[in-house]
């Protein structure tokens, strides 16, 4: 056998008490070769409203798309002053957001007034129900979710209440085991079956937030990886009889997620237990998950809500029901993020957090992602940060149109790990290698739990350790013209956790509105899936030539021109080869000639022919 290798107004109330753009540096921060202007263009007790340029399409048009970007101040003492003019403190939330080392200036705040003005009114369009993701025709709800009461009609407010006392209930019954496993014993285990946005979510909030013993303990299949299912099942050995299979896909038809279902429900089989009684979905009413859940009569189904996208779910029974269940404080994630949604609806970009980092975004990427968001949480638990926000970033801002249908293709790269760990792996490459990038540090200011510390040598930690590193990596990164921001909070919490999450949501559909995008839809993925199910297709007419052939008397191996002219796809050739030879790796695909590194040497025949099958 042959295997194949090398191969926010917010709410007419919140009146700013500031200007908007009113700057309180003097003189400009920022020594530019542009001349420095101060435009006051929002009065202290003006809404926003009546602010807007009567064409908001306009707005776009004022902004040169490309910011010049001088070099950045580098005096101590003008780099104190506009830390300390700049620094973003929610002390309900205790986050604070340093963009100083973001070499904005004032002349470009100024320029960017026209797009957050318009920024800011999308957003409270949004949030009223306006249909923001004209693609699909959707509303886009997922800050209703911690705050229902903000939802346009009281249908979806009891809805969404409805949905979190289900999943509270449901969670409580199983942690305190009232809902039992079906040979009466208590549930241990979950075993969550999802993809994107149905895994990444609660992947994160797990490894930020789940107690070192939860009263479940976690386990994913987020992929149509054969030999990563079989090891999350062997992984769970006879724990499989109380473990509950938490399915979550919105539109319920994910392919991969799918197979993780068939997957994990044979080996239910073959430990002779009873899926139904320990699966659970979360889906949209009436998808084919739901329906499949329904008819067998599964343990419980949970809604997912069409206006909430995937990547933004975190807040609903997708995050909420598997963060319940390993016990965390669901309410408190809410309300984090609540005060956070607050905090953004604010028209005074410098009380923004969210606009802040839009701002950032936009100046050091040029409005284009020019440069890539590296994104360095320096504490283990928020190792999955980058990762989550890989997705909310990069799925909602990554569009070849923006809402004109301009082709712009726009995005934002985001990537990372965790400092102090990647100091010894690719931060080398950030000081002093290619310049492509700005870094996003998220600095947890509680090292340990109060009363567990202790001095490894005079005076000094093992968390002050990882404080000097991360300003150290910052000084040095910034010393060579490196921008960063710094995003910091007290400790790891569901409350700060939740405002994370509220956070960067808020900044990402704030600068989807700077750059005209819709940030809400994800056409592109469309495409690897269309192309996928092409292969599939492709695959069967290639077993159906080869079965064919292989029930000869004798068996008649064929080479892959032979295939591909039978199949009547000679301009698929090398996708045959492919075919092919994956099927020759798992033993579905024999050998009679050559080898898979030389295809044109290459004869195959299958090991069974079905005969049925040349009938069908
Ligand atoms: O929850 P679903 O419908 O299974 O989708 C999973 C993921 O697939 C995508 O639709 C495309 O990758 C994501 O937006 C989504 O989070």
């Amino acid at each position: 056998m042959a295997s194949l290798s090398g191969l926010c107004s917010s709410s007419p109330s919140l009146k700013p008490k500031h200007s908007l753009w009113k700057s309180t540096l003097n003189p400009p921060l920022l020594k530019t070769s542009l001349t420095y202007r101060t435009r006051t263009l929002l009065t202290p007790t003006r809404s926003i409203a009546s602010d807007i340029p009567a064409d908001l399409s306009k707005a776009n048009d004022k902004l040169p798309n490309k910011p010049r970007q001088p070099g950045l101040e580098k005096d101590p003492n003008s780099l104190w002053r506009r830390y300390v003019d700049w620094l973003y403190q929610h002390k309900e939330l205790g986050l604070y957001l340093d963009v100083s080392r973001i070499g904005f200036t004032e002349e470009f705040v100024s320029e960017m007034e026209p797009r957050f003005l318009k920024a800011f009114k999308d957003m409270e369009e949004l949030e009223k129900g306006a249909i923001a993701n004209p693609d699909e025709g959707r509303m886009v709800g997922h800050y209703w979710l911690r705050n229902s009461t903000l939802a346009p009609n009281s249908f979806l407010k009891t809805q969404i209440d409805k949905a979190l006392d289900a999943v509270c209930d449901f969670a409580d019954q199983v942690v305190s085991g009232k809902i039992k496993t079906p040979d009466g014993g208590r549930f241990t285990q979950i075993l969550s079956v999802g993809i994107g946005g149905s895994a990444l979510g609660p992947q994160f909030v797990a490894e930020a937030l789940a107690p070192d013993n939860p009263p479940l303990k976690i386990r994913f299949i987020d992929n149509t990886d054969p030999a990563g299912i079989d090891h999350q099942i062997a992984q769970l050995g006879p724990e499989l009889a109380s473990t509950l299979v938490i399915v979550i896909s919105k539109s319920g038809g994910t392919p991969e997620t799918r197979n993780g279902l068939l997957e994990v429900q044979q080996a239910f089989r073959e430990a002779g237990l009873d899926f139904a009684k320990q699966g659970v979905a979360i889906t949209q009413e009436n998808s084919l998950l739901d329906n499949t859940a329904r008819i067998e009569g599964w343990l419980a189904r949970f809604p997912m809500f069409d206006w909430v996208g995937g990547r933004t779910s975190e807040m609903s029974a997708v995050g909420l029901l598997p963060a319940a269940l390993q016990g965390i404080d669901i309410r408190e994630m809410l309300a984090g993020a609540a005060l956070m949604d607050e905090a953004n609806r604010t028209t005074v970009l410098r009380n923004n957090p969210a606009a802040l980092l839009a701002l950032c975004w936009y100046w050091a990427s040029e409005g284009v992602g020019s440069k890539d968001m590296v994104v360095l949480p320096y504490k283990d638990s928020l190792l999955l940060f980058s990762r989550y926000l890989q997705q909310l970033v990069m799925e909602s801002l990554g569009k070849e149109f923006d809402l004109d249908g301009h082709r712009v293709n726009q995005g934002l790269t985001v990537y990372g790990n965790k400092g102090s760990t990647d100091q010894h792996a690719y931060i080398q490459q950030l000081r002093d290698g290619v310049h492509n990038f700005f870094v996003t540090f998220i600095e947890v200011l509680r090292d340990r739990p109060p009363g567990h510390d202790w001095e490894l040598e005079p005076g000094v930690t093992c968390g002050d350790y990882l404080f000097g590193m991360l300003q150290g990596t910052r000084s040095a990164l910034y010393a060579n013209d490196r921008e960063s921001i710094t995003v910091t909070v007290q400790e790891v919490t569901p409350r700060s956790v939740g405002a994370l999450i509220g956070l960067y949501e808020r900044a990402v559909g704030i600068y989807a509105s700077l750059v005209n995008i819709n940030a809400y839809h994800q056409p592109g993925v469309e495409a690897g899936k269309k192309a996928a199910g092409e292969v599939l297709a492709l695959q069967k007419r290639v077993l159906a030539v080869l079965n064919e052939a292989s029930c000869k008397q004798p068996v008649e191996p064929l080479t892959i021109e032979e295939v591909a002219d039978r199949c009547h796809a000679i301009e698929d050739i090398e996708m045959i080869y492919k075919i092919i030879a994956h099927m020759a790796a798992n033993d579905r695909a024999l050998i009679a000639e050559g080898s898979c590194g030389s295809p044109r040497s290459l004869k195959v025949f299958l090991g069974e022919c079905n005969v049925d099958e040349l009938f069908a």
